[in-house]
């Protein structure tokens, strides 16, 4: 009767022969220590005899703050030997870990471990509590309890030790993978920030690497690697610290990207001080060792962050910037992913299991790989944007004809390669005439109607080869190439007769333009008597310009050749 009694609440073993891995969360049944710590012969009285709750999920998850908890179930070894397997509960913050196991009345080994224990002194060297034991033939009660400050969630694993290895291997390779990508991108996106120097790659990049320590951290791995024997306390400041780079950085990378602080300054402002107080609040929490007000500190951030991207990405959609809706979308993601990661955490509504506690990193790589997309889009429009300066660099913008850059820009080969022949080459300059009494009269778009159709009348006279280019105001120039001085001349004329035709009405009225030409040119490769070098081509520039004024001087809308200027020596 009495053995029967002692079952009555524990219960029904797992039998080994039938279980080589597996959630002990549904096994295990469990009460909270609420009036102060209890000896293990008072939690085994109380198993024994209190009415206890059982886990119905994976893990034991009762939220943050929580009293300690004890827990049990009990092991059946059917087989005829010992046999080793590995329990261990997956968490890495929890601080406190004891473990009992009791086989026949007796306690064969008690286990103690937890992130309180310094890493060299846990069971094994490992992110988060574990050991191994080869468990006798017969019932084993395991019987554990647990004291955290932080989430109390205990998802309890036993496993063979063959299977343990695979696991290990295998989430090896998950969290490879997903280091892999994160790590891939924020290198690209350093060496893109290196070369190119814009602050959001830079920003990018930091926010990815802000990420993979933030999760090295709290998966516990880092301290496994590179801070193991740096002791409990060093490595509680460091996981709340790296908790917040990438929640920093990513908040100034969506400054940088969406411009929030042209069309939204006060929630730009409220990002700046945010990502200074906090941090700053959190060091002074340091200086006068405040481990708890310096947690609070930095999980408020971490909470405010993605609500922060969220409102960045609505007020950009609001300020019709590109990109925005995109930008809305990866953040949603995130923050649904980090709510279900937080929910199944913290115990509340979400169940708690590998997918739901790796939520927060699918969700997070996820954002990270769109605002990539978003990164290289912009990358291409600044390309265009680029090809676009330089087109208007070259070109302007009101004739679509070069200007004067583009104009010595895109003659040089050709004159190069004539001064090299010893051919001919001339310039024509053409000044509107009385232009400034189009606009005084007629509006200054009037005037640049007329600037338009002359650049017409000019393109449709040249002659394939022919460059030409608006000078300046109510200037233009043509470059004509294997053309002599004589022939220049007859151009200039159809011009000067093809202005004058231009068909344009001004109110009502029609309106007549013309147009004083100066040209210049060399003849038989020779000019100024002299074969044609480069030079002679600013030479011939000031001997059009002068022949122009002259034309201007003796009455206007007429031709007038270089011949009728005595003084060369510009
Ligand atoms: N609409 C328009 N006007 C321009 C542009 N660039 C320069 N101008 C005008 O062109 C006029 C040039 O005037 P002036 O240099 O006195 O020349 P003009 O009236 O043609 O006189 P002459 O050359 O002596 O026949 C000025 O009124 C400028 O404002 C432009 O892009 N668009």
């Amino acid at each position: 009767m009495l053995i029967q009694v002692s079952f009555v609440s524990v219960a029904e073993p797992v039998d080994l022969s039938r279980l080589s891995h597996g959630s002990m969360g549904k096994h295990i049944e469990y009460f909270r220590e609420r009036d102060g710590k209890i000896s293990l012969q008072q939690a085994r009285q109380k198993f024994q005899t209190e009415e206890l709750t059982k886990g119905t999920s994976h893990s034991i998850s009762l939220g943050i703050g929580v009293d300690p908890v004890w827990m049990t179930f009990s092991i059946n070894n059917t087989t005829a030997e010992a046999l080793l397997y590995r329990l261990s509960v997956e968490t890495p913050w929890i601080d406190y870990i004891d473990t009992w196991l009791i086989h026949n009345g007796e306690v064969l080994t008690h286990v103690k471990g937890g992130d309180g224990v310094a890493f060299a002194k846990r069971p094994m060297q490992y992110r988060y509590y574990a050991f191994e034991h080869a468990y006798p033939v017969g019932v084993t009660q395991v019987i554990m309890r647990v004291e955290t400050k932080g989430p109390m969630a205990l998802p309890v694993q036993f496993n063979s030790v063959e299977k343990a290895i695979s696991r290990d291997i295998a989430s090896g390779y998950q969290f490879g993978a997903l280091y892999g990508i994160m790590v891939a991108l924020a290198l690209y996106n350093l060496v893109l920030f290196a070369f190119i120097r814009r602050r959001e790659y830079g920003l990018y990049g930091l926010y990815l690497v802000g990420f993979v320590l933030n999760s090295l951290s709290y998966t516990g791995q880092l301290h496994t690697i590179f801070t193991a024997d740096f002791g409990p306390y060093f490595q509680d400041w460091v996981d709340i610290f790296l908790m917040i780079t990438y929640s920093v950085a990513g908040l100034h990378f969506g400054r940088s990207l969406l411009q929030t602080i042209d069309y939204a300054p006060k929630l730009d402002a409220f990002i700046v001080r945010t990502t200074i107080y906090i941090p700053l609040g959190m060091l002074i929490g340091l200086v006068f060792n405040q481990l708890l007000f310096a947690m609070a500190l930095s999980f408020l951030l971490n909470s405010c962050f993605v609500l922060l991207f969220i409102a960045m990405g609505v007020k950009a959609l609001y300020a019709k910037k590109p990109f925005a809706m995109i930008f809305i979308l990866s953040s949603v993601t995130a923050a649904i992913c980090i709510t279900v990661s937080t929910l199944a955490v913290a115990g509340i509504l979400v169940p708690y299991n590998d997918y739901t506690f790796k939520a927060i990193e699918v969700g997070m790589a996820f954002e990270a790989i769109l605002l990539a997309s978003i990164l290289a889009r912009q990358f291409r429009v600044a390309q265009l944007e680029k090809v676009v300066a330089e087109k208007f660099a070259h070109t302007d913008p009101l004739t679509q004809l070069n200007n004067r850059r583009g104009f010595y820009g895109s003659t040089k080969s050709t004159r190069q390669q004539i001064v090299r022949n010893g051919r001919d080459i001339s310039v024509v300059l053409i000044d509107l005439d009385a232009f400034k009494s189009v606009n005084d009269i007629y509006g200054h778009s009037k005037g640049d109607e007329v600037l338009e159709s002359v650049a017409q009348a000019i393109v449709q006279t040249c002659r394939k080869g022919d460059i030409s280019a608006r000078w300046g105001g109510e200037e233009f120039i043509i470059f004509l190439p294997e053309t002599s001085q004589k022939s220049a001349m007859i151009q200039a004329e159809r011009l000067r007769a093809a202005i004058e035709a231009i068909d344009l009405t001004a109110q009502g009225e029609a309106l007549t333009v013309t147009a004083s030409i100066g040209v210049a040119g060399s003849t038989d490769g020779q000019y100024c008597n002299e074969p044609l070098s480069l030079n002679s081509f600013e030479t011939m520039i000031n001997a059009a310009d002068k022949a122009l004024y002259e034309a201007k001087n003796s009455g206007k809308n007429q031709v007038i050749e270089q011949t009728a200027i005595t003084d060369f020596s510009i």
